[in-house]
């Protein structure tokens, strides 16, 4: 299991001030250094954080995984085409949410994402994950296409308000993480993870790649440093896969 660290809000805090600094690429850095596997950016359409400068440095600077999340417009496929990441990482976006809301209505992409967005990576050694919600129809349909992994959005999960709702989010993540490895794509996961939340979701949830964590990690560096609160993440994670191996 891989920590992948999003610095997107990162450069939420640059962009406030306009004076270029915290610099993203110097956050994944640290980031790496303290042991993250990898650096995702969301390179949104409106450009609210991450930067096209941002994405070319990260490129050039980071050493581990690069995971370029994107909205599969023809801009974005070309910016990804052209910076070639390990992988891509297809979600929904639209200008007005705060953050990604949900996973990709596979019924409603897969034409469009066969016929013009899996072939033109399917050139390139780019690797394709499709953020999905935890149900078996957006499963099947992400591998019906071929796509190397999913990203599991843990979203309804992490704001689960009760004991029983976690319990029962949970369950469905687990049998989702379950199914996708049975049909043969990798399994990431991601999205309002934290350091309260994250024990539970590793401990439970089998077969897990990379997990990213971007606000939840950025917010709690505020107070406890990057290095460290990267390392904190990293515990648990570590954890739970010695539990799994042991
Ligand atoms: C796909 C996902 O769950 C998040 O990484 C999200 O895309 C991050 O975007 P924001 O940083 O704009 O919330
Ligand atoms: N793909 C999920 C991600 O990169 C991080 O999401 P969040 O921790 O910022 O909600």
């Amino acid at each position: 299991m891989q920590l992948l660290v999003n610095i997107d809000h990162i450069a939420t805090l640059r962009n406030a001030r306009g004076e270029g600094y915290p610099k993203p690429v110097e956050a994944a850095t640290v980031c790496e250094r303290a042991g993250a596997s990898g650096i995702v950016f969301h390179l949104r359409g409106d450009r609210r954080h991450i930067r096209d400068e941002d994405v070319y440095a990260l490129k050039k600077s980071v050493t581990g995984t690069l995971d370029f999340e994107m909205a599969a417009t023809d801009e974005m496929l070309k910016i990804s085409l052209d910076v070639d990441p390990h992988l891509v990482t297809l979600v929904p976006e639209s200008r007005e949410e705060l953050t990604t809301e949900g996973g990709l209505k596979m019924s409603t992409v897969f034409d469009d994402f066969q016929e013009r967005v899996f072939p033109q990576y399917r050139k390139t050694d780019i690797e394709i994950s499709l953020f999905i919600d935890p149900n078996k129809e957006d499963i099947e349909l992400a591998n019906e296409l071929g796509s190397d992994a999913i990203e599991l959005h843990t979203g309804t999960y992490a704001n689960a308000e009760t004991p029983k709702e976690q319990e029962h989010e949970l369950e469905r993540l687990k049998e989702a993480a379950q199914l996708a490895h049975t049909l043969g794509m990798k399994v990431n996961a991601g999205h309002g993870l934290n350091l309260d939340n994250l024990k539970p979701f590793v401990d439970t949830v089998p077969h897990l790649h990379d997990v990213s964590i971007g606000h939840a990690l950025v917010s709690t560096a505020i107070f406890k440093g990057l290095d460290q609160t990267v390392r904190d993440f990293l515990a648990i994670m570590n954890h739970a896969e010695l539990k799994e191996n042991s």
